[in-house]
């Protein structure tokens, strides 16, 4: 089995598309996250995992973040943000949500490899990841992935990096004993 080449080759690919987001719209992201009163996090399938992992770490961070669909999410409202994950940019469900968090007054923050699509028409910004979707859409990279795993990995990885940036700058960063005291402790 060729799993060494495989591992290098998708570690190739990560250094492809994360070395194409472009810095204003991380800079723009990080912005919105501390300017924003509640932060909420939405994302159909591994796109919504993706979200889940960025809510946690957020969290810990000591910011007031939820994940949509969760039984304990109360309503979006006018200064709250929405981020909104999909690759494509056209998932159902994704759609709704942005809409109505619009109506609600909220900003909402699209992460995606389509700007133009039905969800980024709508949005307030967008966190362009130029990363092959299950779609494989002619303009999307080579991947030797299946489905979306390329734009699912960079979103997880470029979450994190905007995270570490956003505490960095921020005036009460919070130490790494802060946030480990605020992971979990029924587990
Ligand atoms: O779970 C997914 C699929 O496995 C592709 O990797 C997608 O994240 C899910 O289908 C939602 O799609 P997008 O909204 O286009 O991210």
């Amino acid at each position: 089995m060729r799993m060494k080449s495989i591992i290098e080759t998708v570690a190739s690919e990560m250094n492809t598309v994360l070395s194409q987001v472009r810095e204003e719209e991380a800079l723009l992201f990080s912005q919105k996250l501390q300017s924003a009163k509640r932060i909420f996090v939405t994302g159909e399938g591994r796109s919504g995992l993706m979200g889940k992992a960025f809510a946690m770490r957020m969290m810990h961070g000591g910011f007031n973040v939820y994940v949509i669909g969760e039984t304990i999410t109360p309503s979006i409202e006018a200064d709250d943000l929405l981020i909104a994950i999909s690759g494509s940019g056209s998932t159902g469900a994704i759609y709704q949500f942005a809409s109505k968090a619009k109506e609600a007054g909220a900003d909402v923050l699209l992460v995606t490899t389509n700007k133009e699509s039905k969800i980024g028409s709508i949005s307030d910004g967008t966190l362009v990841i130029p990363a092959a979707t299950k779609y494989r859409r002619p303009e999307e990279p080579e991947t030797i992935q299946p489905l979306g795993n390329q734009f699912d990995q960079a979103v997880h990885l470029v979450l994190d990096a905007i995270i570490i940036g956003t505490l960095e700058s921020s005036k009460d960063q919070p130490s790494f004993a802060e946030m480990t005291k605020r992971h979990a402790n029924l587990e």
